[in-house]
């Protein structure tokens, strides 16, 4: 059997009762921190705390042939993933190959950071559209290609008046903030002509789940600069809002009035 084990949100205590129990009681242990990652821990406290040697495992590990993988076929097996296994990674495509290899599946969810957004910003969760990830930019043939893909999420969502929910990119031991991945958006935007997007109200959430987490609303060219602290961060760009939504965004996440007006708070 091979369980996705969801670890929640921050440090290992986030790690639900049975994914817990299911930790302690498999034959082996692995984990992969390349989708999200728990900046209150570390591998050791994981292992300390769950009582298991864990084996760290690599995107290619995990997306190619993995061998690991055929030992689920007569032993319990378990996969450990930060916040949900399914929330925004590709291991459904893991899952179904190891059905389709006769190796029965579970999923034990965890806390995640598309649920726990509506919970810190008071954006309700059906009025997010689709959600995107905002990129490091990559050079090709010696030029700095910044993706166009999430600005165009978040004005499809705008126009169907939807929040957008933005993560922002890992690579290795990099963390995107919220401060660049708001000065790329206002890169492209303006790179189309689009010199009112910087003035869009936006939330960054730094740290989800931990004790000094931290989120703020401004406009884009607020955040920008709005000093966050530590990672992990993510973003959201709220549609039009339900006037209790307004009234969330100002207590909760300090929004300036101004930009709230319109709504009766
Ligand atoms: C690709 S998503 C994977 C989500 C994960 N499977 C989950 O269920 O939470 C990872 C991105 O979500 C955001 N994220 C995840 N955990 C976070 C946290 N505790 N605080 C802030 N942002 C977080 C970051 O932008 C991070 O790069």
């Amino acid at each position: 059997m091979l369980f996705f084990v969801g670890l929640g949100l921050y440090d290992e205590r986030d790690i639900s009762v049975k994914g817990l129990e299911i930790v302690r009681c498999a034959d082996a242990v692995y984990a992969e921190f390349y989708t999200s990652r728990l900046m209150g821990t570390s591998i050791e406290r994981l292992e300390q705390l769950y009582g298991r040697e864990i084996r760290m495992l690599s995107r290619s590990e995990i997306e190619g042939e993995p061998e690991w993988l055929e030992h689920a076929r007569d032993r319990n097996v378990a996969l450990l993933v930060g916040g949900d296994p399914m929330i925004s990674t590709t291991h459904l495509d893991l899952r179904l190959r190891a059905i389709e290899m006769g190796i029965d599946t579970r999923v034990i969810h965890g806390s995640n950071i598309a649920s726990a957004v509506p919970g810190i910003t008071g954006l309700q969760n059906y009025r997010f559209g689709r959600s995107a990830t905002v990129p490091f930019p990559h050079i090709v043939r010696g030029k700095r290609i910044v993706s166009s893909t999430p600005y165009n999420a978040v004005k499809d969502n705008l126009r169907r008046d939807l929040h957008t929910l933005l993560y922002l990119d890992i690579q290795d031991e990099r963390f995107m903030c919220i401060n660049e991945a708001a000065a790329l958006l206002i890169e492209v935007a303006n790179g189309s002509g689009d010199e009112d997007f910087a003035s869009n109200l936006a939330v960054g959430i730094a740290r989800a789940g931990s004790e000094d987490m931290c989120v703020r609303a401004g406009t884009l060219l607020e955040l920008k600069t709005y000093s966050f602290g530590p990672p992990l961060h993510v973003m959201v760009i709220p549609g039009r809002l339900h006037f209790m939504e307004a009234k969330a965004l100002r207590m909760l996440a300090g929004a300036p009035e101004e930009l709230l007006s319109g709504y009766e708070l």
